[in-house]
């Protein structure tokens, strides 16, 4: 499987945790950096922009070679990254694509890479934006369950054949809400909401896994329950770690239930 993402100095989100979720899965990840990022748990300092022909020498260098079977974009550091990235895609060169529209670390040009991103969108199998991308990408605020099936169906037209608006930050209850766009239709995905200040990577960590499924065959219905489920156990698995002082990464091995001596 092919990430192309930024890399992330903290390890907890980015193709750090793209690889981490890949090798959870027993699967080979090749990566595109985008970007060099300045983060730690408390927050991003900086963000280095890689100069789109690399990005392009990259991709391409990767695909001429290696089997690759899907694909998973993550954060682009400018809109023309993206672009560049929506030809390949537009040309047919990335297979079984799922798309996590980053836009944490955009900066003031935030529409600029919301733009970019819609050139990307019709190329995937799979989107999945979190509430706040999902708003800026339809350009109206997305708070409910009900604004998530509608922001879902809005972008899956024309778009992605998956639209999965996730609701980590949503608290209403004690389940962690999804909402599943496709053919039509929109479906609830529940699963128990874990109390844990580490959450870094859940988005990266879901729409690997969802890529990662479907090149084991899942169709895009079942590799996205099934992501969720190992998403949760993450989160749950690294609730009492303590890496640093903000937000801390989550535990795509199982780490803490297993004893090493
Ligand atoms: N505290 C939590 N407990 C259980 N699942 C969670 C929790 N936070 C996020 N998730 C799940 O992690 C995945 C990523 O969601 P989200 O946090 O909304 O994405 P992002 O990290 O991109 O903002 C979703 O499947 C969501 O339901
Ligand atoms: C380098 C880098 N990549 C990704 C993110 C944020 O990704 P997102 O899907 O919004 O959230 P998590 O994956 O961190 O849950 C980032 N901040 N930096």
């Amino acid at each position: 499987m092919l990430t192309v993402g930024a890399s992330d100095s903290s390890g907890g989100s980015g193709i750090q945790a793209d690889l981490r979720t890949l090798a959870a899965m027993r699967m080979h990840g090749a990566s595109v950096v985008t970007a060099v990022v300045s983060r730690n748990t408390r927050g991003t300092t900086d963000v280095y922009a890689q100069p789109t022909t690399v990005v392009s020498g990259q991709l391409g260098c990767v695909l001429e070679d290696l089997p690759v079977a899907a694909v998973k974009t993550g954060m682009f550091p400018n809109a023309e990254t993206a672009i560049a990235v929506a030809a390949r895609a537009r040309s047919g060169a990335l297979p079984n694509l799922v798309v996590d529209p980053v836009l944490e670390t955009a900066g003031g040009n935030r529409r600029g890479l919301a733009a970019a991103l819609e050139r990307l969108l019709p190329h995937a199998l799979v989107a999945t934006p979190n509430r706040e991308e999902a708003s800026l990408l339809v350009g109206w605020e997305v708070v409910t369950p009900d604004d998530m099936a509608k922001a879902a169906a809005e972008l899956s037209a024309g778009g992605p054949r998956y639209v999965v608006v996730t609701g980590g930050d949503f608290v209403a209850g004690d389940n962690a809400i999804d909402v599943v766009w496709a053919d039509g239709a929109a479906r609830l995905l529940h699963s128990p909401r874990v109390s844990s200040r580490n959450t870094d990577g859940s988005g990266a960590t879901f729409a690997t896994a969802v890529a990662a499924r479907l090149t084991l065959g899942d169709d895009p219905a079942e590799a996205i329950a099934w992501s969720k489920g190992f998403v949760g156990r993450a989160i749950s698995d690294a609730a009492d770690w303590r890496i640093g002082a903000g937000t801390g990464p989550i535990d795509q091995f199982g780490w803490s239930a297993l004893t090493l001596r």
